[in-house]
């Protein structure tokens, strides 16, 4: 899956699957909408299969609430596109003991919203490593996704927890994916910086391949957002 920007759009009828953050809330947009591009008919006019939410961009430069990002959650199924579902702390809420109450807080508003888990991937995105260059070591990545796992099982279902994909995003580059994906419950990766670098050692782009080998196999949804490299 790739999101590009504007101009690149035209990807999307080479089959690659594009996703975009920028949508309305419902048809029409209203209010709150006024910071957003697009309404979710016109991406599937142009073939966009998913959209990404609750990015920490829109939570923490916007201003996007956990209630708002559930609406557009669960308008965005209604439309039949996937939604990846962004959950993660700041530093200050890490410092302060309290990831796992801000990522539980963000995965309820989106079980609140969303009819079913079929169409979400989740993307753990602590905001300290978004574009600062520092990853998540695998054993922190790890702890959070198993505690949202669980959570899962907990408060939604059992089958829900184990098909869900939970990928992660924060700084990932060709060197640090290979050893966050030895991690049972990371499922894939949410690149931002390093996919407008062409890179020469191929981990991650051997990763992107087996998620386009198997979304093609099993008509799943692919588990990684991919890095483009020659
Ligand atoms: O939108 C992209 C993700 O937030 C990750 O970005 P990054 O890989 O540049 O840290």
């Amino acid at each position: 899956m790739l999101q590009p920007f504007l101009c690149f759009f035209c990807l999307g009828e080479d089959g690659m699957f594009i996703s975009v953050f920028r949508i309305w809330s419902t048809k029409m947009p209203n209010f709150s909408d006024l910071l957003s591009v697009f309404s979710v008919e016109q991406l599937k006019d142009i073939s966009c299969k998913w959209v990404i939410l609750g990015h920490s961009e829109r939570r923490h430069v916007i201003g996007e609430d956990d209630q708002f990002i559930g609406k557009k959650a669960a308008y965005t199924l209604s439309q039949g596109l996937g939604v990846i579902a962004c959950i993660g702390e700041l530093l200050k809420e890490r410092e302060e003991g309290k990831t796992f109450d801000v990522c539980f807080q963000q995965l309820k508003a989106f079980a609140d919203a969303v009819p079913s888990w079929d169409n979400v991937v989740i993307s753990y995105e602590p905001v300290w490593a978004i574009g600062t260059g520092k990853v998540a070591s695998p054993q922190q990545a790890q702890e959070v996704h198993v505690a949202v796992r669980y959570w899962l099982k907990k408060n939604v279902s059992a089958e829900v927890a184990s098909k869900t994909r939970i990928i992660y995003g924060g700084s990932v580059n060709g060197g640090k994916c290979a050893e966050l994906a030895k991690e049972e419950d990371i499922d894939g990766f949410l690149v931002g910086g390093a996919s407008l670098k062409f890179v020469s050692s191929q981990p991650l782009g051997l990763i992107c391949m087996l998620g386009l080998t198997l979304f093609y196999a099993s008509e799943c949804t692919m588990r990684l957002a991919c890095e483009m490299n020659s």
